[in-house]
């Protein structure tokens, strides 16, 4: 396998992190349809990993037990990604881009974001385009408001419709549990909902906490649990009720904090350290409430190649 820069390599693997919003402050609806955020991004080690391989054609394929909702033709954003890169480098886009897909699909959790970011990557290594990193976050942002800060990863506060980005500092590992639903929400329908939710109200300018900043740079778990906010929560129960009862199961289990993740469905709790972790992943598979919990533990790195 390769690193970055290297030509004719016969394959590369790149290693893409999830994320979970801290806090999602959202605005009210813009001209173009998105809304301007505030969105305090924290990247955890749950990982998609995509390998490309020179190819006939551009083909995709995946594996992993939510690979069946992931699709396989040109809407995938790793193709998209994959055809972007090539475009702008002059190039045709003949590879098999493969996703090894651990992140939850549909979840709130960036996943097919983080599938995009993690092929542009390694697309760029396979061929050595020699594209500069702020080019590449330029593709990123095309391809949506999450892909950036996949690349990036560790913690960082996206303003605009999320996509540029201010690298925040942190003073320590935060512990999480994440409660997996059955079946996905639409992150157009969550926003759509949020707008619904606030027609004839003055939705106020989307401001990233100080509180919140000032707990993550010191690692503080029980003040950012205190200082953990989603303006898309409502809208997320608003469209899956159920999600109430999974929020309240894992606060009974102990948890410091509970809340939805980005657009949802997944369900994030901060939690003291891995041991409480264990305890609350497995008392929230117990209530019933939710398809599977997870551990994974953050900040860790963006996109790397493997
Ligand atoms: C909910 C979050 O995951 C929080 O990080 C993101 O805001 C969503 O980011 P994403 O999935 O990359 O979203 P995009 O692919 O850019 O946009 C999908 C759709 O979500 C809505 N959208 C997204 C981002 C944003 N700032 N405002 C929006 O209203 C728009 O309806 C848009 O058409
Ligand atoms: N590589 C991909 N992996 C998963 N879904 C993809 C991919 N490419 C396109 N999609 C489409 O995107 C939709 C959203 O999937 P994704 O897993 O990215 O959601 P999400 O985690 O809620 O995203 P976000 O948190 O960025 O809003 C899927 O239902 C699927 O149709």
């Amino acid at each position: 396998m390769s690193g970055t820069g290297v030509t004719g390599a016969t394959s590369v693997t790149v290693r893409v992190p999830a994320k979970v919003n801290v806090q999602l402050a959202v605005g009210g609806a813009r001209p173009d349809g998105f809304h301007d955020l505030a969105n305090v991004f924290l990247a955890v080690g749950l990982y998609d990993e995509v390998t490309v391989t020179p190819a006939d054609t551009l083909r995709v394929t995946c594996e992993g037990p939510d690979a069946s909702q992931v699709p396989l033709d040109r809407t995938n954003l790793a193709a998209r990604a994959v055809e972007k890169l090539a475009a702008r480098t002059g190039r045709e886009a003949r590879v098999h881009i493969h996703i090894a897909k651990d992140i939850p699909v549909a979840g709130g959790m960036a996943g097919g974001s983080a599938d995009g970011a993690g092929a542009l990557l390694a697309c760029d290594a396979l061929w050595g385009t020699g594209v500069s990193r702020d080019e590449l976050l330029d593709i990123c942002a095309e391809l949506g408001s999450d892909v950036p800060f996949s690349l990036v990863g560790g913690a960082a506060l996206g303003t605009g419709r999320g996509e540029k980005l201010r690298v925040l500092e942190v003073g320590g590992t935060f512990h999480w549990v994440f409660a997996v639903a059955d079946g996905g929400l639409s992150t157009p329908a969550v926003y759509g909902e949020f707008d619904r939710l606030n027609a004839g109200v003055e939705v106020p300018e989307p401001v990233a906490s100080g509180g919140l900043l000032g707990a993550l740079a010191k690692g503080d778990a029980v003040a950012l649990a205190g200082a953990l906010s989603n303006d898309l929560q409502a809208a997320a129960l608003s469209l899956r009720p159920s999600l109430a009862l999974t929020l309240a199961a894992g606060r009974s289990a102990g948890a410091l904090a509970g809340l939805v993740s980005g657009s949802g469905p997944t369900t994030a709790f901060l939690v003291r350290d891995a041991d409480a972790a264990v305890k609350v992943a497995a008392a929230l598979v117990g209530s019933g409430t939710c398809r599977a919990a997870r551990v994974a533990a953050g900040p860790v790195p963006g996109a790397v190649v493997l």
